[in-house]
């Protein structure tokens, strides 16, 4: 992958370069309901048929403008040694939290081949719903950007502060909702900006839009959609599966026939692909 890596990058104009990062090295603490019986990391739990992560991976390897995603996966996880593909690759250079992983990715991505003024578009694994069209939508309307942006929500709900006590949690405030936004992903940034972005603010910023902030830049929000929402809770994997099924049954699973030709049987012994 290493070679390709850079011939792929050699062939584009170093202005317009795009390359994907998927932090893949959590554990889905909250996802994970106690007791469940099975433990695996909840990126991989099947989701529709398949691990989940690979419901994502295969919508970048549907975007032709990427030149390769990495993989940031935690120190001695091999589980994706089972699905090779040329639109991927892993490093395992997970950290304690997403920042770090995405940081240490980032370098990764550096030492491959890849230029500080190349674009990045950093992506949960386990958000994976997301779409190739949705990715080209970002590429198109940050390519062009000073700062980069990202995909976002505007809020459907009436927004309330809390306060606990005694009496169980109880409501504190209603929060005006015009201006507020759920921040998704991907969001894309120049790489050497971003590490040094995250570098400046530490290991606990939850996305690298607020790291860009904290250098006083205003990432552009691009519409997402409802759907690209994260699995976080139990609950979120029937969402996920009921939302892919119908893709796949409606015939809207454009993933599977993306730009790479991703498709059944792209590589041999690979039931997925
Ligand atoms: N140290 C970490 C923590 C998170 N992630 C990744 O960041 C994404 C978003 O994080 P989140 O949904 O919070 O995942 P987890 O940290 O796994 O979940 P939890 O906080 O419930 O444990 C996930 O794809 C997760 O694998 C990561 O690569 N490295
Ligand atoms: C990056 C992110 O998806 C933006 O909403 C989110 O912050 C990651 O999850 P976490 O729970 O904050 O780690």
């Amino acid at each position: 992958m290493t070679d390709l890596l850079h011939s792929a990058a050699a062939a584009q104009p170093a202005q317009g370069r795009f390359w994907g990062l998927v932090p893949c090295a959590g554990t889905g603490t909250r996802a994970i309901a106690a007791g469940a019986v099975s433990t695996l990391p909840k990126q991989y739990q099947p989701v529709a048929g398949h691990p989940l992560v690979l419901h994502t991976l295969a919508a970048f390897a549907g975007v032709a403008r990427l030149l390769g995603t990495l993989v940031a996966v935690a120190p001695g996880d091999r589980f994706l040694d089972a699905y090779p593909h040329s639109a991927w690759f892993t490093v395992e250079c997970g950290g304690p939290t997403r920042a770090q992983t995405v940081l240490g990715g980032l370098r990764a991505l550096l030492a491959r081949g890849a230029l500080a003024q190349d674009w990045v578009l950093v992506h949960d694994a386990a958000r994976c719903l997301v779409t190739p069209a949705q990715i080209d939508a970002l590429i198109d309307a940050c390519a062009g950007d000073g700062v980069g942006g990202l995909l976002g929500h505007k809020l459907a709900d009436t927004l309330k502060t809390a306060i606990g006590g005694p009496g169980g949690v109880r409501v504190a405030s209603t929060v005006d909702r015009s201006d507020k936004w759920l921040a998704q992903t991907p969001q894309m940034f120049r790489i050497g900006p971003l590490i040094g972005a995250i570098e400046h603010v530490g290991p606990s910023a939850t996305d690298e839009a607020s790291a860009m902030e904290a250098m006083g830049l205003h990432p552009r929000l691009v519409p997402g959609g409802a759907q690209n929402f994260k699995v976080t809770y139990p609950d979120d994997f029937a969402l996920a599966t009921a939302v892919l099924a119908q893709r796949m049954h409606g015939g809207t699973l454009e993933r599977f026939g993306g730009a790479r030709g991703v498709g059944m049987g792209e590589t041999p012994g690979n039931p997925f692909f």
